[in-house]
């Protein structure tokens, strides 16, 4: 586990641990190299130090990796499990797509696979699917989401990627609901064809995101929340699970939940 000490590190540490089918090797975080695990996530008894060095790994007693950790920390320990032969699961946000083409080479030549996806929840993959369903049918959009304020990013790699996504499925562009006088910054981010992202990080959220379309006398809002971070564990277990069997690099949990519960 990369980034065991993190919010989401140690709940993946928990998930795996009470899961018959995996056994938690290893945890690395830099910050609490040499701390009992349970000393850093609570999780008592299980005998492993926290490591603070990818080196100090032992590459045949790892099968899968995950990563939750950071973007350029995330990137080189990809890169890591691409030569040692590491199958690695990422739900790290904020790499770029320049560093996204070089895990893709670097995961065509290995023996290991790699999957990156922004959003472990069912609900949040359901929300980008409906999103894009509804993309073409609606004249204007805009995605609001809300997180926790210990958050790194903004915008949330949920919102970039569900507006790349509603932006594939719409075809010329979204109109601009233009107003006369505006404070910079009020009405969000513009990214692709006219769709606006405004991002809020507040204590108490956990993540949320809101995508609103609208039309002539007719909004619509589909809505996502996790309000706890066992939200995500079933898809990184998912995908923990099915990592081995894809190929090269994988983007998002969508084809291993057709797979498993046959969504599309
Ligand atoms: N895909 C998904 O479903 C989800 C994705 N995320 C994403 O996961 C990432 C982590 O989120 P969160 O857990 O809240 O963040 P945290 O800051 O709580 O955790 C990140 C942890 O990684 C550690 N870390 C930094 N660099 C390294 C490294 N090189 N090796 C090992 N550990 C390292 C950090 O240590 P230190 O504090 O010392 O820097 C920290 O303990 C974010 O990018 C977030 O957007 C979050 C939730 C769900
Ligand atoms: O940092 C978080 O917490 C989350 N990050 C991911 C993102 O950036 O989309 C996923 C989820 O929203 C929680």
């Amino acid at each position: 586990m990369f980034g065991a000490g993190g919010q989401m590190g140690a709940s993946v540490c928990r998930a795996v641990l009470n899961d018959d089918d995996c056994e938690l090797s290893s945890a690395l975080d830099p910050r609490l190299a040499g701390i009992d695990l349970g000393q850093a996530t609570s999780i008592l008894g299980t005998g492993l130090s926290i490591l603070g060095e990818r080196d100090a790994l032992e590459p045949d007693k790892v099968d899968v990796a995950v990563d939750f950790t950071e973007a350029e920390a995330s990137f080189e320990n990809a890169l890591f499990c691409a030569r040692n032969s590491i199958h690695i699961v990422i739900g790290t946000t904020g790499l770029t797509s320049r560093q996204i083409e070089i895990l893709k080479e670097a995961f065509s030549k290995s023996n290991s696979n790699c999957l990156i996806a922004p959003n472990f929840a069912i609900g949040a993959v359901l929300m980008m699917r409906f999103a894009e369903l509804a993309a073409p049918l609606f004249e204007t959009c805009e995605i609001i989401e809300f997180h926790h304020n210990r958050k790194a990013d903004a915008p949330s790699g949920t919102a970039l990627v569900t507006a790349g996504r509603i932006a594939s499925a719409k075809n010329g562009g979204f109109a601009q609901d233009v107003t006369s006088a505006e404070l910079d910054g009020a009405r969000g981010s513009r990214v692709d064809k006219n769709i606006s992202i405004h991002s809020v990080r507040m204590a108490g959220m956990v993540a949320h995101q809101e995508v609103i379309f609208g039309t002539t006398g007719q909004t619509l809002s589909i809505r996502h929340d996790s309000y706890d971070r066992n939200s995500f564990m079933p898809g990184v277990l998912l995908a923990i699970k099915a990592i081995s069997e894809r190929d090269g690099l994988t983007i998002g949990i969508e084809s291993i939940l057709d797979d498993y519960l046959g969504l599309r």
